[in-house]
């Protein structure tokens, strides 16, 4: 606590009264409400990364909020399929994930990353919850339908992405009992389709699902870059679903950029007030957008 209103404080060259003041509003505004975090698997670097993210999260929740926690995992994922010898390929961002890669997914992502995430979280002094979609039947999938066009022929044709799968539908109760409970939600993106097979699904949709069936006042999504840039590389601070098109259109958010804003715009036309691509990589990068006048990362309003 007493190093993030440091942080806080240096940012801004306000004293530490100064910063608390600063936040009540915003602690007035939001007690009560949800925000839903996207923590991505390249944020997720150093300790100390990990260590500063859980106490960003259990400040929120000591102030009122209810923080839910989505977590990746994609590097981690590449590393153990890399180590057992088995091979990915993506389309559109997306793992192709057959049978044995759906496995390994599961026990990267819902044995290994969520129980490190509860781990660090407690150690901040959170109780936290660790969850996948099939827990008390939070997420049902549905496999992914791809298709794509031969350039020349203009024939389209379906292209098979094995296990991969999106929300179909979200039932927050599970979600709703931890938060009465006091405890912090940690959910791992992998779900049960209704023919009983595992999905795994993109970490950003699975975290848009939950953010807009929640009714979320922020969508979180943590990632390895500043947020949104233009051409130049200068960061664009506040941008609507037209301005996405637009940018999209003339090639300027590109990779795993454009999954990302599609997932920040179906949040905010179906319920989350607003979602925020930021830097996870900078410390306590949540708090500074936030409870700072400064704010960092791009906002994205319907
Ligand atoms: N206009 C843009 N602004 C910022 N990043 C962009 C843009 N276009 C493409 N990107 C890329 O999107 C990446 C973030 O997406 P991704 O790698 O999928 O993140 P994560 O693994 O955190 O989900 C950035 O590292 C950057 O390389
Ligand atoms: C279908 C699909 O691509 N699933 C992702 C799930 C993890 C994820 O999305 O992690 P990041 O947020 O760290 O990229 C994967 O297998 O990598």
């Amino acid at each position: 606590m007493t190093d993030i209103a440091d942080q806080l404080s240096e940012a801004e060259g306000l004293s530490k009264v100064e910063v608390l003041i600063e936040a009540l509003p915003y602690f007035q505004r939001y007690a009560g409400r949800t925000f839903v975090v996207k923590y991505g698997g390249h944020a997720m670097g150093e300790p100390q990364a990990a260590r500063d993210f859980a106490e960003d999260i259990v400040l929120l929740k000591a102030v009122g909020i209810n923080p839910v926690v989505v977590h990746g995992g994609g590097p981690q994922i590449g590393d153990m399929l890399a180590r057992l010898g088995v091979e990915s390929t993506f389309v559109d961002g997306l793992r192709v994930t057959d049978e044995a890669t759906a496995k390994i997914a599961e026990m990267v992502l819902s044995g290994g990353i969520n129980k490190e995430l509860v781990g660090w979280l407690s150690n901040a002094g959170g109780k936290a919850l660790g969850l996948s979609g099939k827990d008390g039947g939070l997420v049902t999938a549905r496999k992914v339908e791809r298709t794509t066009r031969d350039p020349e022929s203009l024939i389209e044709s379906v292209v098979d992405l094995g296990f991969v799968g999106e929300p179909a539908f979200v039932d927050t109760s599970v979600i709703d009992t931890a938060v009465a409970a006091g405890m912090i939600p940690v959910i791992a993106p992998i779900a049960g389709g209704e023919d009983g097979a595992t999905y795994n699904i993109n970490a950003d949709t699975m975290a848009g699902a939950i953010a807009a069936a929640l009714g979320a006042a922020r969508l979180f999504l943590l990632t390895d870059v500043a947020g949104v840039l233009d051409g130049q590389g200068t960061l664009l601070p506040e941008l609507n679903p037209a301005d996405i098109a637009k940018l999209s259109a003339d090639g300027v958010i590109k990779g795993g950029m454009v999954p990302k804003l599609e997932t920040c715009v179906s949040a905010v036309e179906s319920g989350c007030e607003a979602a925020v691509v930021l830097d996870g990589r900078v410390p306590h990068a949540m708090l500074l957008e936030f409870f700072t006048a400064r704010g960092a990362g791009t906002l994205v309003r319907a």
